[in-house]
């Protein structure tokens, strides 16, 4: 058998490898065509009924619920020649597809001006001469062959020459509808600039103006006055067979609340990682708005609000919608992988315990647990004190403050202790102080388990008189507040870890996003901690460099953010052809993430891999996620497979993984 937790990826060279099943060769070329210019290109004006029957085609879905110039659309999609769809399939465990002979022959028919409007066939000044004139593009294009890192060179100069975040990813979000290859060259070329950009802390603000930038569809818009059309919207989606979709009702949208579908934005963001960070090919992934209304009155009074203009239907609507949605997916697209985005609290726990033997999982509770576990075994080791003396304050006991304190008590219970003393580590502290068993009040569900029984009576009602009584060693935040770990609950738990006089450290993660809503900021906590603390944040900090006389320290953040788990989880789930995601698999992320620094990392005194890296650590991820799923017996590859690969220890599932992978190059 594999070993279980295996986390640095060894050194490969592919030549020795194994050939497991398809060849590299038919699997590697991504430039497969589907065209999809329904989606790049309609605009807007005309009625609902239309949307439903243009010459037969089916088009409702892909624009939210506002009016659509249907007659633009109809022009654009013969333009599209969607008909040389048929005959496309999706291939080798559904991530990339073959480009087949109608690949070229719809490239071939298609006109020359046809081509350099298709994202997925685009590739700007870098067709060679060849293909300029065997795709009738002469004259299009200047006259230049330029490489595809020319091309990214320019766009890193036009989004530096933009003064504004927002300005920046709407040239990014253009470019991706322009040029799908280049967009993803660029994005992992340069992550770190980039995914502030098109993920948080942008896309919270994108997401509070959707309505006012939209320009384009690029999800589907699925409305509750839709019930009975769910399978055909899923069906209008112009690329065959996705692997993955992100769903949100947009209830809770990262800290900003509920945004209804103006949270479509982070569906789109997140998938948007799930191939700048793990390499699932964009054709694949399927971003996706259930509008169920809002109780966003700035939304509703809006006149561009693009969503449905009434209050968000009840719970219980809500739910019924969700059964509809969920069978849907299965009847539609049986072998699609669901990730649950930024639901609100109740319905998050709700429909992760309710389709918990589906294929989905929820990135607020599952990803944000494991994300958080794996910086907190780091940080544990930092700290200098002993796991067995941790104790952890949760300010903020919603989806993701209860997701993280269970996948932390997993593993205090793997490491021996039994359910109630794992359980009693945990302090959960909401608005109305530390969560108790006689507080009062009636808790909501997701908190009973950790409510306290050891308080005596009495009640604590604020954070530092929580810090004060319980003497923690690690704080977390996951509030959508900002500034409430102030300067005194900053050196409150400064004190309560320096009682020993041994040297330790604080644990400080103010996790909430975006920035806005960041319960501390680095300089803060570097300054009150005087550079002790082990810190991570939810969205970016830059870091913060202090000059004493001639004494020059830089200290650097973590970014402890989902970003890390789910795009190698859901990698790992898919490649795996997993049936579904059992909780060994979220563990078993968390810890294999956990091991991935690499000896610069862990000098510079980090808790996560830098982001730089995000692309590695999401195939140690995938990897340790498809063998987990092997061992819970729901991966339904081959066993023969599996024999094939154990005989090559990680290497050989390594080298197949990275073989699978979206990677744009021409
Ligand atoms: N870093 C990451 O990867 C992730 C970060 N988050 C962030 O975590 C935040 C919370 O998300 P959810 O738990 O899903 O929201 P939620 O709405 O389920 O929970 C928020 C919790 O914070 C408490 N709270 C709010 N204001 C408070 C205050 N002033 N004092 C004490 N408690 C307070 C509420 O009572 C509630 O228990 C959001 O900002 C979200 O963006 C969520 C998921 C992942
Ligand atoms: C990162 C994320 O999933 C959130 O803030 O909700
Ligand atoms: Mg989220």
């Amino acid at each position: 058998m594999f070993p279980q937790e295996t986390p640095q990826c060894p050194p490969i060279s592919s030549s020795t490898l194994p050939q497991v099943h398809n060849s590299s060769s038919e699997l590697s070329t991504p430039r497969s065509t589907s065209p999809s210019s329904t989606l790049s290109r309609s605009s807007t004006a005309t009625s609902i009924s239309k949307r439903m029957s243009i010459s037969g085609r089916r088009i409702s879905g892909f624009n939210p619920m506002a009016a659509v110039d249907i007659d633009a659309i109809e022009a654009q999609m013969k333009m599209a020649a969607l008909d040389t769809l048929k005959g496309y399939s999706a291939e080798h465990y559904g991530i990339v597809k073959q480009y087949r002979e109608t690949d070229y022959i719809a490239e071939r028919n298609a006109g020359g001006y046809q081509v350099l409007r298709e994202p997925a066939w685009n590739k700007g000044t870098s067709f060679s001469p060849d293909e300029r004139v065997s795709k009738n593009l002469t004259g299009l294009i200047p006259h230049v062959l330029e490489s595809l890192e020319t091309q990214c060179m320019r766009a890193m100069r036009m989004i530096n020459s933009r003064s504004t975040n927002i300005d920046k990813y709407l040239y990014l979000s253009t470019l991706k509808q322009n040029n799908t290859d280049l967009f993803y060259r660029l994005l992992i070329d340069n992550v770190a600039t980039l995914m502030p950009l098109v993920y948080t802390p942008t896309i919270g603000d994108v997401c509070l103006q959707y309505s006012t930038l939209y320009t384009h569809p690029e999800a589907l818009y699925i409305s509750i006055k839709q019930r009975k059309s769910i399978a055909t919207i899923l069906r209008n989606w112009p690329y065959p067979e996705p692997s993955i979709c992100v769903v949100t009702d947009g209830s809770r949208i990262l800290g900003l609340g509920d945004l209804g579908v103006n949270g479509v934005g982070i569906s789109i963001g997140k998938l948007a990682l799930y191939t700048g960070a793990a390499g699932i090919h964009p054709q694949k992934t399927l971003p996706i708005v259930l509008d169920c209304g809002t109780a966003n009155e700035h939304n509703l009074r809006d006149p561009l609000y693009l969503g449905l203009r009434q209050k968000r239907v009840s719970p219980q609507v809500a739910l019924e919608f969700m059964d509809e949605f969920m069978a849907a997916v299965k009847e539609v697209y049986p072998n699609m992988l669901v990730q649950f985005e930024d639901f609100e609290t109740e319905k998050a726990f709700q429909y992760l315990e309710r389709y918990k033997m589906e294929k989905c999982f929820n990135d607020d509770i599952q990803g944000t647990g494991a994300v958080v576990l794996a910086g907190y075994m780091g940080a544990v080791s930092l700290s200098g004190v002993p796991i067995e003396d941790q104790k952890l304050v949760f300010m903020g006991a919603g989806s993701a403050g209860v997701g993280v304190a269970k996948q932390v008590m997993e593993f205090y219970t793997r490491r021996g202790l039994s359910e109630q003393a794992a359980r009693d580590k945990f302090y959960l502290v909401d608005t109305r102080g530390l969560v108790t068993k006689d507080r009062g009040d009636k808790l909501a569900e997701h908190k009973k388990i950790f409510a306290r029984t050891d308080n005596n009576g009495h009640q604590f009602t604020t954070l530092e008189e929580v810090i004060e009584y319980v003497k923690p060693t690690a704080l977390i935040g996951l509030t959508a507040t900002f500034g409430v770990f102030t300067e005194s609950v900053v050196r409150a738990l400064k004190a309560s870890v320096d009682a020993s006089g041994l040297g330790r450290r604080p644990i400080l993660f103010p996790l909430s996003n975006p920035l806005t809503k960041a319960e501390c900021t680095f300089e803060q906590a570097i300054t009150w901690t005087e550079g002790t603390v082990i810190f991570a944040s939810g969205s970016p900090f830059s870091p913060y460099t202090t000059k004493t006389g001639d004494h020059i320290t830089t200290y650097y953040p973590n970014q402890g953010n989902n970003v890390y788990v789910f795009p190698g989880l859901g990698l790992g789930a898919i490649l795996a052809k997993a049936s579904r995601v059992t909780d060994a698999m979220v563990y078993t992320s968390a810890a294999s993430l956990s091991g991935c620094l690499n000896s610069e990392e862990i000098r510079m005194g980090l808790i996560y891999p830098k982001i730089e890296r995000v692309r590695d650590a999401s195939v140690v991820v995938a990897r340790e996620v498809m063998k987990c799923a092997r061992r819970d017996g729901v991966s339904l590859l081959p066993e023969e497979t599996w024999v094939e690969w154990e005989e090559w220890g990680d290497v050989a599932l390594t080298a197949w993984i990275k073989k699978q992978v979206y990677d744009p190059k021409w």
